[in-house]
């Protein structure tokens, strides 16, 4: 059953501002974190007061409708104002309408924010839940392996999606594979967290009803009326040393077969702006983004909101984009079904938050891995193939791709 046949709770929702917050991570439930946020800034929730389950095709549009007629039937007490303050629900996406995964908006009893210096503390319907720093439990280490797709395999079908955007079916698509391993048992999750966000700290650390992850890209961001996305496509391994690493920035910015992987995943994400914000510009050129791990070609898009759209309609314009599926989207869907033999779950799909007045910040779920309630591990990573794609090369890339997630459980 999807949302729209469910009948909606109206919620009370009372924001306070407090003392500065020095750290969000400690506050998190260990076993069901919620939380997003980037250089200590952001957002963490504990408990669920609602949460909406959505599947098929429609998920996001449902998504989006419900969390509409949620924040109109709200009331909300809000002296702090910022983005993320008051009602807020925290949410992640299947990459594909097929999956058997469920799509999720989870409005916590709780949520405590910082931002600019600013901490505060929303409660949901009176929740007395307490908001406490809990020391963190004992510490594990799991080796993730071979997950659905082998080395080989992914290689063949690489190659194989090479042949196809050769003979004209399609111009790109995003190949990705899969890791697998297991949880012991009551381990706590903010281990992982804690190691990704300080070893990723220019990333979103994010974790959503079992989805865990540092992304950094951007899927969308909304606030105060402006609209803003980071586009991510092309990448390079970092080099050993400065002259190496420099030279590699370099061999990125200019190479011909990146550059073109770029400029399809912006445009989808120009094209699926328009009519929802005027002025959309991203700069002529992409730039090298510097993560520990990897060169990335990065975009940067911004325009005026103009109609009204909360970050999550957004969201469900923009997904997905041709950054995790490629071009044109139809095709590379049901190549990506086709030739990856996995469920991808929400890797790939929109992962982040939206409140009340419709500001959110939505990131693309990468570099994550999904923890199931059995405990069992799946993470994924992907590269974008075009004409001229290597398969050994691309596979390189999804072990850099994986390192993030790789070193955080290891
Ligand atoms: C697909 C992934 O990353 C995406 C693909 C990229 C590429 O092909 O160069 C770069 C960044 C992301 O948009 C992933 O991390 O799994």
């Amino acid at each position: 059953m999807t949302e729209s046949a469910q009948a909606l709770p109206a919620l009370t929702v009372e924001t306070r501002a407090v003392d500065q917050v020095t750290s969000l991570l400690p506050l998190l439930d260990p076993s069901a974190p919620l939380l997003f946020v980037r250089r200590g800034d952001g957002i963490a929730g504990l408990g669920e007061a609602l949460r909406l389950e959505f599947h098929g095709p429609d998920r996001l549009r449902e998504a989006a409708d419900a969390w509409r007629r949620v924040s109109a039937s709200a009331t909300v007490s809000n002296p702090v104002g910022l983005s993320g303050s008051g009602l807020v629900a925290f949410g992640a996406f299947t990459f594909d309408d097929e999956s058997e995964r469920a799509s999720v908006l989870i409005v916590p009893e709780v949520i405590v924010g910082r931002r600019d210096g600013v901490s505060w503390v929303t409660r949901v319907n009176g929740s007395k839940r307490p908001v406490e720093h809990r020391p963190l439990g004992a510490e594990y280490r799991i080796s993730l392996h071979q997950g659905t797709l082998d080395a080989d395999g992914y290689q063949l079908a690489v190659a194989e999606a090479v042949r196809r955007i050769r003979a004209g079916e399609l111009s790109k698509v995003v190949l990705a594979r899969d890791l697998i391993g297991h949880l012991p048992e009551g381990a706590d999750l903010r281990r992982v967290l804690v190691d990704l966000a300080l070893g990723y700290p220019d990333t979103w650390t994010f974790a959503v009803d079992g989805l865990l992850g540092s992304s950094p890209e951007t899927l969308v961001r909304v606030s105060d009326g402006v609209v803003t996305a980071r586009v991510l496509a092309g990448s390079m391994a970092r080099g050993a040393d400065a002259e190496a690493d420099h030279a590699a920035a370099v061999a990125l910015a200019t190479s011909t077969k990146d550059l073109d992987e770029h400029r399809f995943a912006v445009q989808s994400v120009l094209a699926a702006l328009t009519g929802h914000a005027s002025g959309v510009v991203a700069s002529d050129l992409p730039f090298a983004l510097k993560l520990p791990n990897l060169w990335h070609l990065a975009s940067d898009v911004e325009g005026t909101l103009s109609d009204g759209s909360t970050a999550l309609d957004l969201a469900a314009a923009l997904h997905p984009t041709a950054a995790v599926a490629g071009t044109p989207t139809s095709t590379a869907c049901e190549v990506i079904r086709e030739l990856e033999p996995l469920d991808r779950r929400r890797y790939g799909g929109p992962v982040g938050w939206v409140d009340g007045n419709g500001s959110g910040k939505w990131a693309v779920a990468l570099r994550s891995a999904e923890v199931a309630a059995d405990g069992g591990i799946t993470a994924y990573a992907g590269a974008g193939i075009v004409a001229d794609s290597d398969p050994a090369r691309e596979l390189a890339e999804t072990r850099l791709k994986f390192r993030p997630i790789v070193e955080a459980f290891g």
